[in-house]
């Protein structure tokens, strides 16, 4: 862990403005009839690529995705992991968006130390990382322990 947060590299002010631009617009194409709450995000690489992604609600509510899962799973699904930040931006004035639990761990399982800037409409932002957002998380290096033999449980 105390290694992964000596890699985090700092991005610089017009850097993160222009991402929380492009959150604030990927907002506009949210697909919300049924909670009329307006969600954009924008996440950018390590080669300098930005995936946008909104919120895509169902009929079937318990089948709508959060905007952030939307960019993530866009960008993995081409070929990109190596996520750097990841702005998130909706139609609250008096309070930055704040990811749900089930995007926290989706951010998780690439890395714990990458930036997300949680954003209002006028362009304002609190700065975290994944790892404030989730402490004490699970993740992929959990998963690669030594199997149990469960014979031996009992
Ligand atoms: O960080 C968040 C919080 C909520 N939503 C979506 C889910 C649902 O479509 C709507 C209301 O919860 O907003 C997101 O996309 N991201
Ligand atoms: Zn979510």
């Amino acid at each position: 862990m105390g290694d992964q947060k000596l890699r985090r590299e700092l991005m610089n002010l017009s850097g993160m403005k222009e991402l929380i631009r492009k959150s604030l617009e990927a907002r506009k194409f949210a697909y919300c009839p049924y909670s009329k709450f307006r969600v954009g995000a924008a996440l950018l690489t390590h080669d300098g690529t930005v995936f946008t992604g909104c919120n895509v609600e169902n009929a079937c509510f318990n089948l709508g995705i959060c905007a952030e899962r939307t960019a993530i799973s866009k960008a993995v699904s081409e070929g990109c992991r190596d996520f750097k930040a990841i702005a998130i931006a909706s139609d609250m004035c008096e309070h930055f968006i704040s990811p749900c639990g089930g995007c926290r761990q989706f951010m998780r399982e690439f890395g714990a130390n990458w930036d997300v800037y949680l954003s209002k409409p006028d362009g304002s932002y609190v700065e975290m990382t994944v790892e404030e957002l989730l402490p004490a998380s699970f993740g992929p290096e959990d998963l690669k322990m030594k199997k149990v033999n469960i014979r031996n449980e009992f």
